[in-house]
């Protein structure tokens, strides 16, 4: 449940899915959002960077933002297959999501290259998505809650803010495996974030929206996004299928 003033976020990641044919999708998520429910919430989309360009031209004068999944810290050089922040603000991106767990464990992705990243998300004016989750390992030794603060205090650059940044708690294990911890678990863990938020940043630990992933189907949104310090969602596979998304979306109708 977000309160204290946040707007909640519903953010779809596709990750390494889509071709210039998948556009439509985009577009009838713009078209099945009705105003009543985007004068309340933000919706955003990260396709592949392949079709930023035309999603962008996709949701033009319309609630739908779009953004990036991933990028290279620095604003340009010798980085072969890279794209920099300032090349997805270039293109009308507003987002890039940053330390998500599948670049972690397939790309080597550390905590101090996340808080890189978030850096440079900023300088170029994107809001970075920093993800942080712990495996179902960690879990089981008791460890959740020490691995997700680590990963936001160092991932979270100084001075962050309720405009520039928004954290995304995902527990590995909860990603495209149909399991989800229950509303207590994330509720613990959402209200502890909060409370390091605190301690980094200060006040401005209230304007900064923590938004839950792993499994979010239209089915569990409801009960899911009503939880203390949930202000919003993460949302993978469901994110592909236009009328899915707009389900999870339309938890906050009402
Ligand atoms: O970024 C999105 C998450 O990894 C969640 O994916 P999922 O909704 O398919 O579980």
């Amino acid at each position: 449940m977000a309160s204290e003033g946040r707007r909640p976020l519903v953010a779809g990641n596709w990750k390494m899915n889509g071709l210039r044919s998948s556009v439509p999708i985009v577009e009838a998520i713009r078209d099945g959002l009705s105003p009543a429910l985007t004068d309340n919430i933000d919706v955003l989309i990260c396709p592949p960077a392949t079709l930023i360009s035309s999603c962008v031209a996709a949701v033009y004068g319309s609630p739908v933002a779009i953004g990036g999944q991933n990028l290279h810290a620095r604003p340009s050089g010798a980085f072969t297959g890279s794209i920099s922040a300032e090349m997805f603000a270039d293109l009308g991106a507003t987002y890039v999501i940053v330390g998500h767990s599948e670049r972690r464990a397939y790309h080597y992705e550390t905590d101090d290259g996340v808080h890189a990243k978030a850096l440079g998300a900023r300088r170029a004016g994107l809001r970075g998505i920093i993800c942080v989750g712990e495996t179902m390992e960690e879990r089981q030794q008791g460890r959740a809650l020490d691995i997700v603060r680590a990963q936001l205090a160092i991932g979270l650059p100084k001075g962050a803010t309720g405009e520039d940044t928004v954290i995304a708690y995902e527990p590995v294990w909860a990603i495209g495996s149909g399991r989800t911890p229950t509303a207590t678990e994330i509720a613990e863990v959402h209200a502890s974030l909060r409370e390091m938020l605190d301690k980094l940043v200060g006040e401005e630990a209230h304007k900064i929206r923590i938004l839950y992933g792993g499994s979010v189907k239209p089915a569990n949104a409801r009960e899911l996004m009503a939880v203390e310090n949930v202000d919003g969602a993460l949302v993978g596979g469901a994110s592909l299928v236009a009328e899915d998304f707009l389900g999870i979306c339309r938890a906050y109708e009402g």
